[in-house]
């Protein structure tokens, strides 16, 4: 059977990348998505921003919805601090396992735990099953109508606390106008809008932070 995108992908890391060195991981994800096939990785460009906001926040405890081949949970777990952890949701198997395998061959799976299933089976679960009080960061990179309902649901279960910092993805492209909806009409969340561009493109595109105000 011949091999999916998401298998070239990950093959053209472990033949190219230099183990254990998640940028090495980063750039050549980079390379073969700007050179050879389109995938939809945060990037370069926008993965500056996903920096800067991780950087910002410092977490102990961070989520990220929506694995896909694992290149923003490397890039998110390579700037955490020692003791910090990474929770990344991804529902698609044949995805999970890549994204296992490219986060173990960058050498962050001490922080990184890939939970494999729906996210809105897996939020409720955080507090019992994944022992988590609070999350410090949450990176939204999932199917974009799910981004509001996901983001109620955590409110629901309790999860964030005053001064989480949720970042999202592709506000513009593809967009998420229900999620921009809720969250800049509610007076709980204080919202910050990062232009940039899709990733590998010319294409506009842009993030949006938001602050939970408890
Ligand atoms: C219902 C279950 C919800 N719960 C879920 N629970 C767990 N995992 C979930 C859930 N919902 C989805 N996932 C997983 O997350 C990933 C999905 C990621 C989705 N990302 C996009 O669609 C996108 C498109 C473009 C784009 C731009 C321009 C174009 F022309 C084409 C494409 C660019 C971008 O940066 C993009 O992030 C992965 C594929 C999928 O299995
Ligand atoms: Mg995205």
């Amino acid at each position: 059977m011949n091999q999916s995108k998401e298998q070239r992908i990950l093959n053209f890391v472990l033949q190219n990348a230099v183990r254990g060195d998640p940028c090495s991981v980063m750039d050549t994800i980079d390379k073969y998505c700007s050179q050879k096939e389109w995938a939809m990785n945060v990037g370069n460009e926008k993965g500056l921003i996903l920096d800067k906001t991780v950087e910002e926040v410092n977490p102990s405890v961070a989520l990220e919805l929506g694995t896909y081949c694992g290149y923003s949970a490397v890039r998110i777990a390579r700037l955490l601090k020692a003791g910090a952890r990474l929770l990344t949701v991804e529902f698609n198997p044949e995805f999970a396992a890549i994204a296992k395998q490219m986060i173990e061959f960058a050498g962050v799976q001490d922080k990184v735990k890939l939970l494999e299933g729906p996210s809105e089976e897996i939020i409720p679960q955080l507090k019992k099953k994944y022992e988590v009080d609070t999350l410090d960061f949450v990176f939204l990179d999932h199917w974009k109508d799910r981004y509001a309902p996901d983001t109620i649901l955590l409110q629901e279960c309790n999860l964030l606390r005053k001064g989480s910092v949720l970042l999202a993805d592709n506000i513009i492209v593809p967009g998420a106008p229900e999620f921009l909806k809720y969250i800049r009409n509610n007076p709980r969340f204080q919202c910050t809008n990062y232009p940039s561009h899709l990733e590998y493109m010319k294409v506009e595109d842009a993030m949006e932070k938001a602050v939970f105000l408890g």
